[in-house]
């Protein structure tokens, strides 16, 4: 940890060297966040009062990176990458680097032990397998690991032995290899960071890792160059770095005309002894956590991610472009990945709920229908809910060598738990949606178990043929679909029922365009001979009346796959009228 000796260095360097900061601000080191700035007493920050500026010769800009590496060439594409490397050379490399003797007050402020999990144990890592972070952080080290090889490649520098030592474990030099999270996190630890090398693998992560965490856009400098390309190049800005981040807090960061980097609060007031916060952007909790190596539970930007793997033919039939919105991550040319982000505040993204009503489409289904909808939620819940298991199954493990340190624990189980939240009142949401959908459209819809409570005579019926007293025993009995069969005939053939019923339109439709081939009667006989011609001898009243051939239960049975919607919750089937349903993205 950095020492309030280094601090005080530090402080007295900028202030020496041209920069301001309001006697009503102090620095300190506190356990939970490292060095933390706070107001010394009541006050209110007049409009664009700064509180912090630092001369334009105090930040750390690819310029000065470039004159340490001119090899580079003013590339703008590495330019991050080039004043990385320029940071670890700061930070690692001999006394004649340039400016690091000015830099070196600022340097020893920054920490060398990082809280961001790249720099966790190798159990403490394995305990985040199978979550979205761990994913990143694989991809996230693999990409750097390719960048780091470029740039060492254009600017023609060697590698350590041990950096290439750890290379030549993987064919091609690591090249084409997805080296795994698990072989990566044991070379990082095997690491000594007190005798890092400046042109290290790790130095240049920590210097990612310093970059991500406290570097500030290009474009605040209003410098005319400012184009399209280098909008994410950044720079480090001492003391304004040393803040600590709140999503919402109000801030502004502008040079004056003297060409010093201003930090203005616009909170409207401020109590003694309160902390005086930077706001890094409203960040979620995964992005705390990954670039910064903190979580707030009470991040309402935090969001939960569902990442679907799809085969393409999938998602590429939908009418949804998932590219336009932002949910398309890759395509082999097989599978798609879709992500999605679950927000506790918000409703359920209508593309994700876009997404399972097509896939719970029917043939005879041209657009979304209140029964494909209702089906597509019910694929979705499930969905969730695995995901939700996986969430709450969480056990942190350990190999017996390793301990994991209780403050890594504590983030990873708020980790665990916010998702866990999130995915619960994601399931809730959508069964209130469900409902609402259900509720709007119940003039269109017919529950099987009223019909078996109004129909007192078909109720009976299946009492002698199922030796079902009530519509619970159809269910425990695995009845259901043929009592359902034998309702949709008796009804095709009540004279007293109207005609223009949905069920006898569909009826009428798919027995008018059903081609039945000899395999679909055989498929039915089993169960045709299994009630007839009994029924019609045992029961006449009913299955005596009308047409009670084969037929009828094939077209039926179509019936059932068109229609019926079977509620997840209570397995329960209703008979929904065929009725577009717009989903509004
Ligand atoms: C830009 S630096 C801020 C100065 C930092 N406290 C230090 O000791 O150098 C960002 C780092 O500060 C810490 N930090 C920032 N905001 C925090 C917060 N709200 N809670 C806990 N730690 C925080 C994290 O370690 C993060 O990586």
């Amino acid at each position: 940890m950095v020492t309030q000796i280094e601090l005080q260095n530090c402080l007295e360097w900028a202030q020496n060297n041209g920069a301001f900061i309001d006697s009503k601000v102090s620095f300190k080191i506190t356990q939970e966040a490292g060095v933390t700035a706070f107001v010394n007493e009541n006050f209110s920050p007049k409009p664009d009062q700064a509180l912090i500026r630092v001369p334009e010769s105090l930040l750390v800009t690819s310029q000065q990176a470039l004159l340490e590496f001119s090899q580079a060439d003013n590339r703008k594409r590495i330019l991050n990458s080039v004043t990385q490397l320029y940071l670890s050379k700061l930070k690692f490399g001999s006394d004649n680097v340039h400016l690091k003797s000015f830099y070196q007050p600022y340097l020893d402020v920054l920490p060398l032990r990082l809280p961001q999990p790249y720099f966790w144990s190798t159990d403490e890592v394995m305990n985040l397998h199978g979550t979205d972070v761990y994913l990143t952080m694989r991809n996230t080290l693999n990409e750097l690991l390719k960048e780091w090889k470029e740039l060492f490649q254009v600017l023609s520098i060697e590698h350590t032995a041990q950096d290439m030592q750890f290379l030549s474990q993987f064919h091609d030099g690591g090249d084409s290899a997805v080296i795994s999270l698990e072989q990566f996190s044991e070379y990082i630890n095997a690491c000594e960071l007190e005798a890092l090398e400046w042109n290290s693998f790790v130095g240049y992560l920590w210097s990612y890792c310093i970059f991500n965490s406290r570097a500030f856009p290009r474009v605040v400098l209003n410098k005319a160059d400012t184009d399209s390309s280098n909008l994410n190049e950044g720079f480090l800005f001492p003391i304004v770095d040393l803040l600590n981040h709140k999503n919402d807090v109000p801030v502004k960061w502008e040079m004056n005309e003297n060409n010093e980097l201003c930090f203005m609060s616009h909170s409207p007031v401020f109590n003694a002894q309160e902390e005086l916060f930077n706001n890094y952007g409203n960040i979620s909790n995964e992005k705390c956590l990954l670039n910064y190596g903190f979580w707030d539970s009470s991040n309402k930007y935090d969001f939960s991610r569902l990442t679907l793997k799809l085969p393409s033919t999938l998602p590429n039939s939908s009418p949804i472009d998932f590219n336009k919105s932002g949910n398309f991550i890759s395509d082999d040319g097989d599978t798609t990945i879709l992500q999605f982000n679950l927000r506790p505040l918000e409703m359920v993204p209508p593309t994700l709920i876009a997404l399972f009503a097509h896939l719970s489409k029917l043939k005879s289904e041209e657009t979304p229908t209140v029964r494909s909808v209702l089906e597509g939620i019910d694929q979705l819940t499930s969905v969730v809910s695995q995901r939700l298991l996986f969430f709450k199954n969480f056990k942190a493990r350990t190999s017996s060598s390793q301990k994991l340190r209780p403050h890594v624990i504590k983030l990873i189980k708020m980790y665990y738990q916010d998702n866990k939240k999130i995915l619960n009142s994601t399931v809730e949401k959508l069964s209130v949606l469900q409902k609402k959908i259900f509720n709007a459209n119940k003039e269109f819809s017919l529950s099987f178990k009223t019909i078996f409570k109004n129909d007192k005579i078909f109720a009976n019926s299946l009492l002698l043929i199922f030796g079902a007293i009530n519509y619970e025993d159809l269910i425990t009995k695995d009845c259901l679909n043929d009592a359902l069969l034998l309702w949709i005939v008796k009804t095709i053939n009540d004279k007293n029922i109207k005609q223009d019923s949905f069920i006898v339109q569909a009826f009428k439709e798919v027995s008018g365009s059903i081609v039945i081939e000899k395999q679909d009667v055989m498929e039915y006989l089993p169960f045709y001979k299994k009630y007839f011609p009994n029924l019609s001898e045992r029961i006449p009243e009913i299955y005596n009346v009308g047409d009670w051939g084969i037929r009828q239960f094939i077209v039926a049975d179509t019936v059932i796959d068109r229609l019926v919607w079977i509620r997840k919750s209570n397995k329960e089937p209703i008979f929904l009228m065929k009725k577009v349903h717009d989903i509004q993205i």
